[in-house]
């Protein structure tokens, strides 16, 4: 980590050859994202659409523009609805359609300002606008500390969750820690799971901070923040500069998603946030590792971190069990009978298990739906 002179910020980089790219954290750089776009070589030629969505249009999304006309850009902007059901086809033909009226050419960018769905979201329109143009993440939730690096863009299907996507990296992301104050409780539990997820799977010494910051954390104290996304983000680069593509080790990331992505299906997108999903998901591997011969502790310091952070533990009530296995059996992880599991194998480490029987998997989300939410 190194201190970036000219935008006086915390700077990680994405290592990928000539696709690298920087992670610049600190507060107010949203005053400053058309110096950033300068220093990244964005032509003004050519228009920019920024896509954000209705929580934070009315708080950013003026600032953001005018910063960037200042610097010289033809901006305009698509407001989607907030929440995870604009990660629709329907939503991204929206987006497609908005960035034709705008003028958009092989030269623009589209500027993602938001959590994890507009990025998601934005960048699947950035990756298949024109067969992919250039794409700016502005993440402003605590999630979007680990969605918006390493260029997975996708939409929801009703049956799936990320199933219509690409690889399609950013040219940077611009992270204004001051956007996270705005942040209703609920999104700031459930984009701390994500980053108590990465200690989990990388890192024994940040869970244990994790343990022990939750109550900043939780309060949003912007340095206990900044720290926090640092040692996520940095986690996250680390890996996805190892294997870009999830062709192996990359698939550690998705530690508590395999059922957490069935829950968010089964909802219906949006009952439960992603945070939600994965921290009881993140429950669901541990007990599965407890049942594979690992520690019982490891399942027992999960639970209790995520607890702490007042994340949810149990499967809802109402859901059904086939629904869920069904869900995932829908899902990216999902091969020849057997789903892919990410299991820890310690506290900061985690092994992937491509062996996992379906049977086991039902008396997990049985056991997790007698449990108390
Ligand atoms: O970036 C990754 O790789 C991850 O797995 C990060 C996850 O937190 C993220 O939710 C991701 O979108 C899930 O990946 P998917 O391939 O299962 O859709
Ligand atoms: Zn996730």
């Amino acid at each position: 980590m190194s201190k970036n002179l000219t935008l006086d910020a915390a700077e990680l980089t994405v290592e990928l050859g000539e696709r690298s790219y920087p992670i610049w954290i600190g507060s107010g750089l949203l005053g400053r994202i058309g110096e950033a776009f300068q220093m990244r070589s964005i032509p003004t030629r050519s228009p920019i659409v920024i896509i954000t969505d209705d929580h934070v249009a009315p708080l950013y999304l003026e600032r953001t523009e005018a910063a960037l006309r200042e610097a010289g850009y033809q901006v305009s902007s698509f407001v989607v609805a907030a929440g995870e059901s604009s990660k629709s086809l329907q939503v991204y033909e929206q987006c497609i359609t908005a960035a034709l009226d705008a003028g958009c050419d092989r030269h623009s960018s589209i500027v993602a300002l938001g959590g994890g769905v507009v990025g998601d979201l934005a960048g699947y329109v950035a990756a298949t606008y024109m067969r992919g143009i250039r794409f700016i993440q502005v993440p402003t939730t605590i999630l979007a500390h680990d969605s918006s690096v390493g260029g997975k863009v996708a939409v929801n299907h009703p049956f799936a969750k990320n199933i219509i996507g690409a690889f399609h990296q950013p040219e940077m992301v611009l992270y204004d820690t001051a956007t996270l104050l705005t942040l209703p409780d609920r999104e700031v539990r459930a984009g701390l799971a994500e980053m108590i997820k990465h200690g989990l799977i990388w890192d024994e010494e940040f869970t244990a901070w994790c343990e022990a910051q939750a109550e900043r954390l939780l309060a949003k104290d912007e340095e206990a923040l900044t720290y926090g996304l640092l040692k996520g983000c940095a986690i996250k680069a680390q890996v996805v500069s190892q294997d870009e593509r999830e062709h192996d080790l990359r698939a550690i990331l998705n530690l508590g998603h395999t059922i957490g992505h069935a829950l968010e299906a089964v909802a219906g997108y949006g009952e439960l946030l992603h945070g939600e999903a994965i921290s009881i998901g993140m429950v669901g591997s541990a007990r599965l590792a407890e049942r594979l011969g690992e520690d019982k502790q490891i399942a027992v310091r999960t639970e209790a971190i995520l607890t702490k952070y007042g994340l949810p533990v149990a499967v809802p009530q109402h859901m059904n069990s086939d629904d869920i296995i069904q869900a995932m059996m829908h899902d990216k992880k999902f091969k020849e009978g057997h789903t892919v599991f990410i299991v820890p194998t310690a506290i900061g480490h985690v092994e992937i298990r491509k062996d996992v029987p379906v049977s086991l998997v039902r008396d997990i989300i049985e056991e997790l739906k007698g449990e108390k939410a």
